[in-house]
């Protein structure tokens, strides 16, 4: 887990970071977004101590990082940048074993690790492994700093912007792969980005940064329904998020009920449900009544199973 606790950064005299609280729990996918400037980068730099704290602590499983030896907390924390910053006159291979090598790692276990990465984004070792980077497509070279930040296992991954000059077909592969391998892998990624469709895609938890505060915490669905204020609201309109149908709630989409309320074989959801919980939440085989209840339990509206295959079926 990783606690920011009051962090303030000065740059000279300039109060850049203002007071910042966050926790990023353990295997959680958590993003960074915010306008240009809003000190997205000094946030997440705090951690690996690129940039020092002014105040305020940062702790990691319970550690302060300033009590943690630098190369220990660089190794736990993988970094991936967008301008790649691969070494150009290393193979591919010799980049991705950089900090095995500062680990000092076995060359046959490092070796082993090369070829095991290679293989999860479909580069296979044979025909890769010995090209240089000028040798590859962006999209491959940023694959392999995505490898080269992952070759130890580290528990935490930090993204700053990784996908942001990519063409946007090779921006929603190594999307769709990152998102795969950290689930699977159960990794902690904090990922910085302007791109709010990105940020809907891949986070399970927003932070949306503003002039060095973080003025709203949410999940997508959430966030982009009920956006914290104007600032965050505007945001989401220019770049023109709609509110997927599956994240609608039950209390936008319910009717007033029609007759009597009658529980026989009937389904009562929560007003804050989305269709996709619902869908996955209850079953719905043999009802043909949902009804839509408050926090208190009180009825508040139905909604016919029609209308809710309807609006699942728009998603598509
Ligand atoms: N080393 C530094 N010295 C002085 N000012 C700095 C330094 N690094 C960053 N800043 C300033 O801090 C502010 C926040 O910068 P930061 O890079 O964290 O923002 P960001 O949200 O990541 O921006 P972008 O999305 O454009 O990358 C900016 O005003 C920047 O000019």
């Amino acid at each position: 887990m990783i606690e920011y606790k009051n962090v303030k950064k000065y740059f000279g005299d300039q109060l850049i970071i203002h007071d910042v609280s966050m926790t990023v729990n353990e295997g959680e996918f958590v993003v960074i977004i915010g306008p240009s400037g809003c000190g997205k980068t000094t946030t997440i730099k705090m951690l690996n101590r690129l940039v020092e704290a002014s105040e305020g602590d940062i702790l990691i499983d319970g550690v302060n990082n300033r009590k943690m030896d630098l190369i220990q907390l660089r190794t736990r924390i993988g970094y991936v940048i967008q301008q790649i910053g691969l070494f150009p006159n290393m193979t591919v291979e010799e980049n991705i074993s950089v900090v095995p090598q500062i680990m000092k790692w076995e060359k046959g276990r490092t070796a082993q690790r090369v070829r095991e990465l290679m293989a999860m984004v479909n580069m296979p070792y044979e025909q890769y492994a010995k090209k240089y980077p000028r040798q590859l497509s962006g999209g491959q070279q940023q694959r392999i700093g995505v490898l080269r930040a992952m070759a130890v296992n580290p528990p935490i991954i930090i993204m700053d912007e990784p996908f942001g000059a990519l063409d946007p077909i090779t921006r929603e592969i190594l999307q769709n792969e990152v998102k795969k391998i950290q689930k699977n892998l159960h990794i902690t990624v904090l990922f910085i980005t302007h791109d709010m469709h990105e940020a809907m895609k891949l986070a399970d938890r927003i932070v949306f940064m503003d002039q060095g505060r973080i003025l709203q915490e949410a999940t997508p669905g959430e966030m982009v329904r009920h956006p914290a204020n104007e600032t965050v609201a505007q945001f989401i309109r220019l770049q023109e998020v709609r509110t997927e149908e599956g994240q609608k709630a039950a209390g936008e989409l319910m009717q007033p009920v029609a007759g009597p309320v009658v529980s026989e074989g009937a389904v009562f959801v929560q007003e804050s449900d989305t269709l996709e919980t619902i869908g996955k939440n209850y079953d719905l085989s043999n009802s043909r009544k949902i009804y839509v209840q408050d926090q208190s339990g009180s009825v508040t509206g139905e909604i016919t199973v029609e209308s809710l295959i309807l609006n699942s079926l728009r998603q598509v």
